[in-house]
């Protein structure tokens, strides 16, 4: 028979569902993604370290799990609330089932939620801390108690608890239908230093499929070390977390940029790359996490739709005189790309590396492969 499970906000609002992963009680901010397709690839995204994920697509499940789509090996979220969980789920790749892998990695989830009341609330009074409780006592208020006491994601340091501790090789490309993830039959042509904040899989592979071999080091890696492995070009990762407590990566990051050597960072490594060139963060209201969201390039002046994933951006009203605006988001004005005028660095807000997403964005790997051709000459 099905379990019984309880979601409870920090502001009282109390959801009553049906437990469909591991038993136990979880506290996180809780924050909605807007996309359609690809909840796998979500749940793996190590930039939801701390965040209970609600998806506002209402039946999650139906292909169930596979071996491949993964961002990450292990589930960084805290939980996963969704609408309906499809009775049968089907398709030629599924291993298991969503129930199975929730439980596998101890994750909690809770369906049969109205998702759209939650949505709704959590866009009109922001993100809100939240209690799921998937036990046989639903005590509400023991619930609320532990979603008022969780402290929120403004001032945690995460990168460094997600990321890998070893120095390690990334030599795998994106998948292709009948053919997997495929290791290019080229030998690589630019070593790209990669900073692993928490990581998504899929832009090492982009960056592999670009000629890159890639040397992968944990988030506190200090900058004379990887100058060191006298890099090509060096890439910041996206990553959960507050970036301003993240001073050892600020710190690395100046170094790397003084040295002139071609830098890429990417939503966590985005704002790392403002913080270095002395802007400030911002927590947002309720964030940007989907895969429909408009995004202006100023200097095309074209219009792309991206990924999204991130509660914190860069307060464009503190950008100093090294620093152009490239990108802005449509949904809210906010800043989406920076870019420094006197060094070869540049990073974006979004998630270019799309998985999943659409693949708009994915030209600004070639830029900073552009960058570092530039750079070599
Ligand atoms: N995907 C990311 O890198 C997220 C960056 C940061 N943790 C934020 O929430 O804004």
């Amino acid at each position: 028979m099905a379990n019984s499970a309880l979601l409870v906000l920090e502001d009282g609002s109390v959801f009553k569902g049906t437990a469909i992963g591991a038993t136990g009680t979880a506290v996180g901010e809780v924050v909605f993604n807007t996309s359609m397709t690809g909840y796998q690839e979500i749940l793996t995204d190590p930039s939801y370290a701390e965040q209970i994920i609600t998806l506002t697509y209402p039946h999650i499940g139906n292909t169930g799990i596979n071996l491949e789509d993964v961002e990450a090996d292990q589930i960084r979220s805290k939980g996963l609330i969704i609408r309906e969980l499809p009775l049968i789920a089907s398709n030629f790749r599924q291993t298991q089932s969503l129930s199975d892998y929730l439980k596998q990695h101890n994750v909690v989830g809770i369906a049969d939620i109205d998702t759209r009341r939650l949505t709704r609330l959590l866009r009109d009074k922001g993100a809100q801390n939240g209690c799921i409780v998937c036990t046989d006592e639903l005590d509400e208020q023991a619930a609320l108690q532990q979603a008022k006491a969780y402290p929120g994601l403004k001032g945690m340091d995460l990168a460094k608890e997600v990321c890998s501790k070893e120095i390690s090789q990334w030599d795998g490309g994106v998948w292709k239908l009948g053919e997997g993830y495929v290791k290019p039959a080229e030998a690589p042509k630019y070593h790209v230093v990669a900073y692993d904040y928490g990581v998504k899989h899929n832009i090492l592979r982009m960056l592999v499929d670009r000629h890159c071999k890639i040397t992968l080091v944990p988030a506190q890696t200090p900058a004379d070390e990887v100058l060191a492995m006298q890099p090509d070009g060096v890439f910041l990762s996206n990553g959960p977390g507050d970036p301003e407590p993240c001073d050892y990566a600020v710190e690395a990051i100046k170094t790397i940029v003084d040295a002139n050597i071609p830098t890429f960072g990417i939503c966590l490594g985005h704002q790392l790359l403002a913080i270095a060139s002395g802007a400030k963060t911002v927590k947002m209201k309720f964030g940007h996490h989907g895969a429909n969201h408009p995004v202006k390039d100023l200097q095309k002046g074209n219009v792309m739709i991206t990924s999204q994933n991130h509660g914190f951006a860069v307060d464009e009203s503190t950008l100093g005189d090294n620093l152009e605006i490239t990108h802005i988001s449509l949904f809210d004005k906010s800043l989406q790309g920076i870019h420094r005028k006197d060094k070869p660095a540049f990073s974006f807000q979004g998630h270019p590396e799309a998985s999943p997403g659409p693949q708009d964005a994915g030209p600004l790997f070639d830029h900073f492969i552009d960058l570092i051709k530039q750079a070599k000459q």
